[in-house]
């Protein structure tokens, strides 16, 4: 049911996406509109994000998102101290596929320093992770060099989606969008974009099942991309995933929490 979470329901996703209006309000006068539009155009062409996920999942390799998160809501401080940039010389070296980098300030501890520092140590395609609510944060994320943007369906209509979709193309990014049960998926399969994200977390209840992904796999249709999100943290959890075909995955914790995160992750994926 949509309305699950209806308008008084004070979960953080709510909170969050409160903020993030908020939050526009304040960097407008600062930054305006038409500053970030000339900003973006500026910028060097975006890395393809969905096409270094595209060579690897076809390949049937591990296409693994790695996540640069310093605290999440819902586990405090995952990392301290925290370096980017280290961290992302890291993810290269292990054969990461892409980066995501968490910008929200107010909730996950990020920001957008952080994603630009990590961008520039390293030549991955990178995803400004954060709760894009309006255009003008996507002109933002292209103005600060991010490859690619996530569409979380939690918090967006499908029109939203449609919206803020086509300005991320018109501008060059890729869109990430990111789905939890079934009418999300609907809403996301009216999207052109090829990278389909399943979140084994529900962003209300902060519950985590890899059975989320189990059970949605396979609505998405063969030419796009299954990317598994959230709750990776064993080699067992990445055979349940690739046993079933699924080769995305896009993991945070399990690397965060590990004194040496690039190592980590070659030994959960290689
Ligand atoms: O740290 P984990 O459980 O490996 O999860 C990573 C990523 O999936 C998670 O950070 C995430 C998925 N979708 C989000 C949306 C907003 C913020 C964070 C997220």
């Amino acid at each position: 049911m949509s309305n699950r979470h209806n308008d008084r329901t004070p979960t953080i996703l709510r909170k969050i996406v409160e903020r993030k209006w908020q939050e526009i309000d304040e960097r407008k006068p600062k930054a305006p509109l038409a500053d970030l539009k000339a900003r973006a155009v500026d910028q060097p062409a975006a890395r393809g994000f969905a096409a270094a996920m595209r060579s690897r999942i076809e390949a049937r390799q591990a296409a693994v998102i790695a996540e640069i998160k310093k605290a999440s809501p819902s586990k405090g401080i995952l990392r301290d101290p925290f370096n980017p940039p280290a961290i992302a010389e890291s993810y290269a070296k292990a054969g990461a596929a892409c980066l995501s980098v968490l910008t929200d300030r107010d909730f996950f501890q990020g920001h957008e320093d952080y994603l630009v520092a990590a961008r520039n140590a390293c030549d991955l395609p990178v995803i400004r992770k954060d709760f894009m609510v309006a255009p003008y944060q996507v002109y933002e994320s292209r103005a600060l060099g991010a490859d690619c943007i996530l569409l979380i369906a939690a918090c967006l209509t499908k029109d939203q989606m449609q919206e803020l979709e086509g300005i991320a193309h018109e501008i060059g990014l890729d869109v990430l969008v990111e789905v939890h049960d079934g009418e999300e998926m609907d809403d996301a399969l009216t999207l052109t974009t090829p990278l389909v994200g399943i979140n084994n977390r529900n962003l209300h209840t902060f519950d985590v099942s890899l059975n989320t992904t189990f059970d949605l796999h396979g609505r998405i249709p063969s030419d796009r991309m299954a990317i598994t999100e959230s709750g990776i943290l064993t080699r067992e959890d990445v055979t349940a995933m690739t046993e079933r075909g699924i080769y995305g995955f896009l993991v945070g914790e399990s690397f965060m929490r590990a004194p040496d995160p690039g190592a980590k992750l070659e030994e959960l994926f290689f």
